[in-house]
This record gives structure tokens, sequence and C-alpha cells, in this order.
């Protein structure tokens, strides 16, 4: 079984990773599988754009969990969706050091629930989960993806609203 970790940068996708390999659970990520379909290095936005379709197509289904923003995208069995409050997203995006550009661009896609959007648009209900992080412990949140995992949590679409962060600076 194939379970995707996504979310919008700063939800805390490598945070978690960290908690399940520290747990004896192995985390691929996405950039280790996406090497030979780089079309170009975007040196102002420091980030590599990809051949998403041929990534896709060419992904060879593994056993455990993928991580990264992308990964949705992915013919995964399970698709955890990380969440988090626009302005606190913002807050450790800025902690991370990113542009104020970045910053804004980031928590208006989280606002607009875009991830979440996607992945509907690739999975049925039943494989995806979704976890707001804003209020709680990177380990809690561990534990709840461990659990839907084995089976033991029911998946829940539970989305918050955000909307009164659109369209305005964070
Ligand atoms: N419940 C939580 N789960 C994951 N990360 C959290 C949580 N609460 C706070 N954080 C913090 O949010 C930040 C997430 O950053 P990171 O893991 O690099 O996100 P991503 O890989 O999605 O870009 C880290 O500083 C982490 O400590």
């Amino acid at each position: 079984m194939m379970t995707a970790l996504t979310g919008t940068p700063g939800t805390g996708k490598t945070t978690i990773a960290a908690i399940f390999t520290a747990r004896g659970i192995p985390v691929v990520s996405q950039k280790e599988t996406m090497g030979p379909h780089i079309l170009e290095h975007d040196a102002d936005r420091d980030t590599d754009i990809i051949d998403e379709d041929a990534w896709v197509d060419a992904f060879v289904p593994m056993e455990g969990i993928i991580e990264g923003h992308l990964t949705h995208l992915l013919p995964a069995d399970r698709v955890v969706v990380l969440r988090c409050r626009p302005d606190i997203l913002a807050a450790r995006l800025r902690a991370r050091g990113y542009s104020e550009e970045k910053v804004q661009e980031n928590a208006e896609a989280e606002a607009l629930d875009a991830i979440l959007i996607e992945t509907l648009e690739v999975h049925p209900e039943e494989q995806i989960t979704v976890i707001d992080t804003t209020d709680q412990s990177p380990e809690q949140t561990a534990d709840e993806i461990e659990a839907f995992i084995r089976g033991d949590a029911p998946h829940s679409l539970a989305v918050p609203d955000w909307s009164e962060y659109l369209g305005r600076r964070v």
C-alpha cells in the first residue's frame, strides 16, 4: 500500500517524515524520484520545474509513504492532506526565510484549499484524510497519520473555512 503525504509548503510534511523515520517507518521524498523529469531550474523562485505528467506516468507504485507537495497526483492508495491556518503557515514560512512573495503565495493557496481540491480531482473521497496541524503537535499529527494508515481511524474530509484570509496579506 502506498500513502501520499501532501500539503502546502509549511504544513509539516518534512517534520512528519523525520518523526516517521525516527519511529522506523521509512518515508521517501518526492524529490528523490523526480530527477529524470526536471526540465529546468527556476533560479528566481529557487525551485526545479518538473514535467509533472511524465513523473506521474513513470512512477512505479511503492510500498510505504511518499512525501511532497505533488504526491497527491500519484496513484497512491491513501492520501493525507496536511493543512495549516494561513496566518500560522505564513509565520512558519517566514521563520524558514521564505521571501514575502512566496509566503503570501503559499498562504493564499492554503486559504483556497488548492491542494485538497487537486487531491479530490485524482482520488475518491474515501482514500483521503485531512489533518489540520494548526493547533497540534507534530507527534500528535504523526500518531493520527499512523492510525489512518493502519485502518484504525476513519478518513475525515473536515475542511476548515479559511475564506477570511482570501485576497488579503497575512
Ligand atoms: N502538527 C504539526 N505537524 C507538523 N509540523 C508542525 C506541526 N506544528 C508545527 N509544525 C511546524 O511547522 C513547520 C513545518 O515545516 P516543514 O515540516 O518543513 O513543512 P513542509 O515539509 O510541509 O514544507 C515546522 O517548523 C514544524 O515544527
